[in-house]
């Protein structure tokens, strides 16, 4: 019989067997399928990814709770690998916090990461970030873990300090996070080998580093992020931003070839399309359905 673990049990087993854990941002359903059957074991919907693709708005705290959990659905629904979410700070104060919590449990998600930045927060690679203190952001830690149901949904806690405080700083926060009950650190836009090595060494929880492109961290792989001591390592708009530049160049093409020739080898065929969504399978009940009718 195969093992019926809950999203939050799934994450913390794929912790285990995978060290570090790769996790893949998943723009929507389909992707996220993607991501599975070429072999991933974790998958990530980002909040900037959210705000940005289905918004249309840069990721400045501007999408809500609910714009969230209807991406976290359309995911879940598809897709069985464990969902990491961003949930930027939450939401609010601690009753909106434990709403935002049990909502993304009852929406499948596996685990969260709730942020110490202020409410009008920044992608956390842009400068001027602003942060809340440390018992504010104590208290958005201990609201969410006294709202989780499942003891083994993963509550992360990301700190955006290391840009304005320094190392030092940002470890203080994040033992405090950690003696607050999160079950993970996600040390935002940290830099180099040796930053890493503190968090990892300081902390006996998971530590998350986020290898987004195009930001303040170099592209570190993932023999050197495990062994400077990372859990997890995050990419969260990876595949986004390159699907982004094929579509750019296909709408280009449009124009100044008149045809989609020169960039057809770019696009993904209908049989590689229909594969991953079973489309075979579906079409063949819809056969057999069809025959029965005929035959009575
Ligand atoms: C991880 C992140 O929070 C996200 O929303 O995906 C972003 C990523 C990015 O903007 O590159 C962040 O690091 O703030
Ligand atoms: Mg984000």
């Amino acid at each position: 019989m195969s093992e019926r673990l809950s999203p939050g049990a799934k994450f913390r087993k794929a912790l285990i067997n995978n060290k570090p854990l790769q996790v893949v941002g998943t723009i929507n359903a389909y992707t996220a399928m993607m991501a599975q059957q070429n072999g991933h074991q974790a998958i990530y919907l980002s909040g900037g990814g959210v705000a940005n693709a289905s918004y249309g708005l840069p990721d400045l705290g501007m999408t809500s709770l609910n714009d969230v959990l209807a991406d976290v659905s359309r995911i879940t629904s598809a897709c069985d690998l464990p969902l990491l979410v961003d949930i930027d700070t939450g939401w609010g104060g601690a009753f909106n916090i434990a709403k935002t919590i049990r909502d993304m449990e009852k929406a499948g998600a596996a685990a969260v990461h709730i942020e110490d930045q202020v409410a009008q927060k920044r992608c956390g690679h842009r400068p001027n970030k602003e942060i809340v203190s440390t018992e504010e952001m104590v208290d958005r830690i201990k609201a969410a873990v006294d709202a989780r149901t499942d003891p083994d949904f993963f509550i992360m806690a990301r700190t955006d300090a290391f840009a304005q405080e320094g190392l030092e700083k940002a470890l203080e926060r994040a033992k405090a996070y950690v003696a607050a009950g999160a079950d993970g650190i996600f040390a935002e836009a940290v830099k180099t080998e040796e930053h890493y090595r503190a968090f990892s060494e300081a902390l006996d929880v998971p530590i998350l580093a986020n290898m987004t492109e195009f930001g303040q961290t170099e592209l570190w792989t993932r023999e050197q992020l495990g062994e400077w001591g990372a859990g997890i390592i995050l990419y969260p708009l990876s595949a986004f931003r390159a699907m982004n530049k094929a579509a750019e160049a296909v709408y280009r093409a449009l124009l100044e070839d008149g045809h989609q020739r020169n960039v057809i080898d770019t696009m993904q065929t209908r049989m590689e399309l229909y594969d991953y969504l079973g489309y075979h399978d579906y079409e063949q009940k819809l056969d057999a359905l069809f025959a029965e009718g005929k035959n009575k």
